[in-house]
């Protein structure tokens, strides 16, 4: 391992933190969604509203930095020493989340999986390693290693949502994404929204076409802890037939996006699981477009 040498620059700091929340506000803001809160409508949601995520992705704010630095702290420990530490940050978030939206979960999701990204870049930037996509999502997995057996394969009696559907369906949520290194963004949600954008589709319209790509693709544990794995076959499946008809490419497609939502709504169903997905990919594009991070 390269020696330690020096602490964050504050400005790569600063700079990644405004990324990450920026990511959080990019994917609430983005409409029509199907089943998510958005600008248009709280989709399937009842217990909350667009203002909420707004509160939330503030509360989560200064948490960011602390992330970052603590990921950089902990830089000459092995990786599977820092998700302690990380957890009872994360932990502290949370509880700033639930006091911002007085107790409904926003982003306990986004939080898990920004914070082991942000510790990630820290990580990275104090042994000078360069900040790609590819080797912050391989430092969030080595972060993980061991998780998901940890927390979902042995019997828990106070049981989570993502640990009951780990025993009734196999699905291992966050936690398997994260332990596997984000594979669902890495191979196919950021490769495929670089190359819409690279292509000259309008930054919003390519966001929605590749949240319907991890839709089709992501065992999305709120899903199935909404709808059964039926609901989790039924919102993949329609997923699949959206991107087949052509997917989303020009304003005049997003009243397929919208007839979709309305679907959602009726079934009650709604991706959270690949909202957050979707965040870390714009999350990771943006990095690996900063040339702050030295990687252009
Ligand atoms: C792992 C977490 C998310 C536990 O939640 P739970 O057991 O309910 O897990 P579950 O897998 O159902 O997911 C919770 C949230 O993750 C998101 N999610 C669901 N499915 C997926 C998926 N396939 N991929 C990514 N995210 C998903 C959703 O937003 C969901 O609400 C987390 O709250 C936790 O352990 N927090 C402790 C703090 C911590 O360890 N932090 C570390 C980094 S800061
Ligand atoms: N725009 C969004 N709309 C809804 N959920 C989102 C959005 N963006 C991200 N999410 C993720 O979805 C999760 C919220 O989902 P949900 O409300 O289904 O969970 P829950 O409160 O645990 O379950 P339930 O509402 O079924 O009781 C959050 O953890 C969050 O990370």
């Amino acid at each position: 391992m390269k020696p330690i040498i020096s602490t964050p620059d504050p400005r790569v700091v600063e700079q990644v933190s405004w990324l990450a929340w920026r990511a959080m506000v990019a994917e609430v803001n983005l409409s029509p969604k199907p089943g998510l809160v958005d600008r248009v409508n709280s989709g399937a949601h009842r217990d909350m509203a667009l203002t909420d995520f707004y509160h939330s992705a503030d509360a989560i704010r200064p948490w960011l930095p602390r992330f970052i630095r603590y990921g950089a702290s902990l830089a000459g420990l092995s990786a599977q020493e820092v998700l302690p530490g990380l957890r009872a940050m994360g932990l502290g978030c949370e509880a700033d989340m639930f006091r911002a939206t007085a107790g409904v979960n926003t982003h306990k999701g986004s939080i898990f999986s920004l914070g082991l990204l942000c510790a990630a870049v820290g990580r990275l930037r104090e042994r000078q390693q360069s900040v790609t996509p590819e080797a912050l999502c391989a430092t969030v997995s080595a972060f993980c290693q061991g998780l998901t057996a940890r927390e979902l394969q042995r019997n828990n009696p106070k049981q989570t949502a993502g640990q009951r559907l780990y025993q009734q369906l196999g699905l291992t949520g966050a936690r398997g994404e994260a332990e596997a290194g984000y594979p669902l963004v890495i191979n196919l949600a950021l490769p495929h929204y670089q190359t819409l954008r690279a292509e000259g589709i309008d930054p919003e319209l390519a966001l929605l076409d590749t949240l319907l790509l991890l839709m089709a693709h992501n065992g999305d544990t709120n899903v199935a802890s909404r709808g059964g794995v039926q609901g989790l076959n039924w919102l993949q499946r329609q997923a699949k037939t959206l991107l087949a008809q052509g997917g989303i490419r020009r304003p005049a497609d997003l009243f397929q996006l919208h007839a979709f939502d309305q679907r959602c709504i009726a079934r009650n169903l709604s991706p959270g699981g690949s909202a957050d997905l979707l965040i870390v990919t714009h999350f990771l594009h943006e990095v690996s477009a900063a040339p702050y991070l030295g990687n252009l």
